[in-house]
């Protein structure tokens, strides 16, 4: 295992296929997965749902199923197991011809079918197993019964590299473990992890908290709980399976274990943000969209993948600060991010483009295996050439609406503004979020008028975007600015507070503690 929690080296038996590396053939390898799963006729879950991920996530998926489903939105009507022996020979073919970097599980229904698919992952081993340990369906119907429960216990969960059940899964594999509040889920994930798996998610989407939805994560040593606002929606069937098979495509590509699940999760979160609205069957658990990343935004025609959420800790670099600390950018991103900081921008005013460039092609790296979004200040130029994930420009930068163009229809634009007619105009040109200061004086940018907090609420207040506060703020002052009362308001900006100090990660974790505590308390 890598200190990222990288997932594990090859076995020597293994023929390497390295992600979207070009051989000495010319041949482009691409990724792949193989999920062992129930059919859903519906397809909003199971094999069909998992299909759909990897392709919408760039991976390449074959499937092994190990039961057919009669299964609609109103829920399952009949469940029909292959004969084990069929779902040796479904393994066998796949596994001794393709080359799969990560195996993924879900509906296995029972033990015999376990029993062949322990079988031939001895016979063929892969890189990493994700196992879902699917045991009743959204609708309620059993899919695995408890008789598979000790063969998951005693050989299944031990061999795998994350598993991820739900609060009533993580209890059954537990003997029937109380778990009604986050601490409960902490100690079920601690539990789970006793049992073998390398990381433990446990998903609390069943919990009864109103505004959030919280995962657990714990690989051995640390939790992590990972929340999102719940999307108010009748289109959830399929969530479970996506999520798993979206953290096996992540990993598949090369991702660090938490990166992979703090992508799926993103990535769970707007496909049921974008299909909140659309009807298929007259059930009451409809599918989702997969495949909303390939789909227009009507409003501005571009796709719709940004999470405000992430604006929540804005971390801006500053050379200048870089350089009077004796860091360099990459150790200050590094550092940042380890301490909570939940998106990077770089500000870098004064460094040579061929310097900025190089450093800004590593932060990409770094960002990119904690599944954290990295922008870039003003210059359209290294953000297209290392690839970021989009800008940030000012006022005085090139027009928004020109920046839209130049990088095209996927990547982020934030924009600076102090008044609401700023705002609007931001929306109109098809930003994604604003920026909105100086809410107090500050010394890192020179004649820069302060609009204050009142400033502030004006510019949320008009705004349809969401809106992170910059300009003077710190640990002092965060709580003040986080309960000026607009719910478009996501987070903080701060350059100083993080960068002019002596340990970054010291701060970030203090200014990180401090804006979940505001948050809390709103
Ligand atoms: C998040 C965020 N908000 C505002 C700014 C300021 O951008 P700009 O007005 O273009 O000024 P410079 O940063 O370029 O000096 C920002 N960088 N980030
Ligand atoms: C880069 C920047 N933009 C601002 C704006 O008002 O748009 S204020 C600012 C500097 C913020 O630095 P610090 O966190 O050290 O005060
Ligand atoms: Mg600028």
């Amino acid at each position: 295992m890598n200190s990222l929690g990288g997932i594990r080296s090859w076995p020597a038996n293994w023929r390497s296929t390295t992600a979207l590396m070009t051989t000495t053939e010319n041949v482009r390898k691409v990724p792949q997965v193989l999920t062992v799963a129930g059919s859903d006729s519906g397809a909003g879950a199971g094999i069909q749902a998992d299909l759909k991920v990897c392709a919408a996530r760039g991976v390449y998926c074959a499937s092994v199923i190990t039961a057919v489903t009669a299964q609609n939105t109103r829920g399952v009507q009949s469940v029909h197991l292959l004969p084990p022996e069929f779902v040796s020979e479904q393994l066998k073919s796949v596994l001794s011809d393709f080359e799969f970097d990560v195996v993924k599980t879900g509906m296995l229904p029972s033990t015999e079918i376990v029993e062949v698919l322990l079988q031939n992952l001895s016979d063929f081993p892969v890189r990493a197993l994700v196992v879902d340990p699917v045991m009743v369906s959204t609708s309620g119907h059993v899919l695995a019964g408890s008789s598979i429960l000790s063969i998951f216990r005693e050989r299944l969960l031990p061999i795998a590299d994350i598993i991820t059940p739900n609060v009533k899964e993580a209890s059954a594999l537990l003997g029937g473990f109380r778990i009604e509040t986050v601490a409960d889920m902490r100690s079920a994930a601690k539990l789970l992890h006793e049992m073998g798996p390398r990381f433990v998610l446990v998903k609390g989407g069943d919990l009864p908290d109103s505004s959030n939805s919280v995962d657990v994560y714990f690989d051995g040593k640390e939790f992590h709980e990972l929340r999102s606002p719940r999307v108010a929606t009748r289109n959830t069937h399929g969530t479970g399976c996506t999520l798993a098979s979206c953290i096996a495509a992540e990993l598949a590509k090369g991702s660090s274990m938490l990166s992979a699940v703090k992508v799926a999760k993103r990535f769970v979160d707007n496909a049921l943000d974008y299909s909140k609205d659309i009807a298929i069957g007259s059930g009451m658990q409809g599918p989702f969209d997969h495949f909303f990343g390939l789909k227009k935004d009507p409003q501005s025609s571009r796709c719709s993948i940004f999470n405000p959420d992430d604006l929540f800790l804005y971390a801006v670099s500053d050379s200048r600060m870089n350089r009077k600390w004796n860091r360099s950018i990459v150790d200050a991103v590094k550092a940042a991010i380890e301490g909570g900081a939940t998106i990077i921008q770089l500000r870098e005013k004064e460094a040579e483009t061929r310097e900025f460039l190089e450093e800004a092609k590593a932060c990409v790296d770094i960002c990119r295996s904690h599944g954290v979004i990295l922008l870039i200040n003003d210059r359209i130029d290294i953000a297209l050439a290392c690839n970021a994930d989009g800008v940030h420009v000012g006022q005085s930068d090139l027009p928004v609406d020109l920046v839209r163009s130049l990088l095209g229809p996927d990547k982020i634009i934030g924009v600076s503004c102090k008044t609401p007619e700023q705002a609007h105009q931001a929306w109109k040109d098809g930003a994604d979020y604003i920026g909105s200061g100086g809410v107090f004086p500050t010394n890192t940018k020179a004649n820069n008028r302060t609009i204050g907090l009142d400033g502030l609420k004006e510019v949320c207040d008009a705004s349809k975007l969401p809106v992170v506060a910059i300009g003077g703020i710190g640990i002092s002052n965060a709580e003040s600015v986080m309960q000026i009362d607009a719910p478009n308001l996501k987070g903080v900006a701060v350059v100083s507070a993080l960068f002019d100090q002596d340990c970054v990660l010291t701060q970030a974790k203090k200014l990180h503690k401090t804006l979940k505590e505001s948050k809390r308390e709103i």
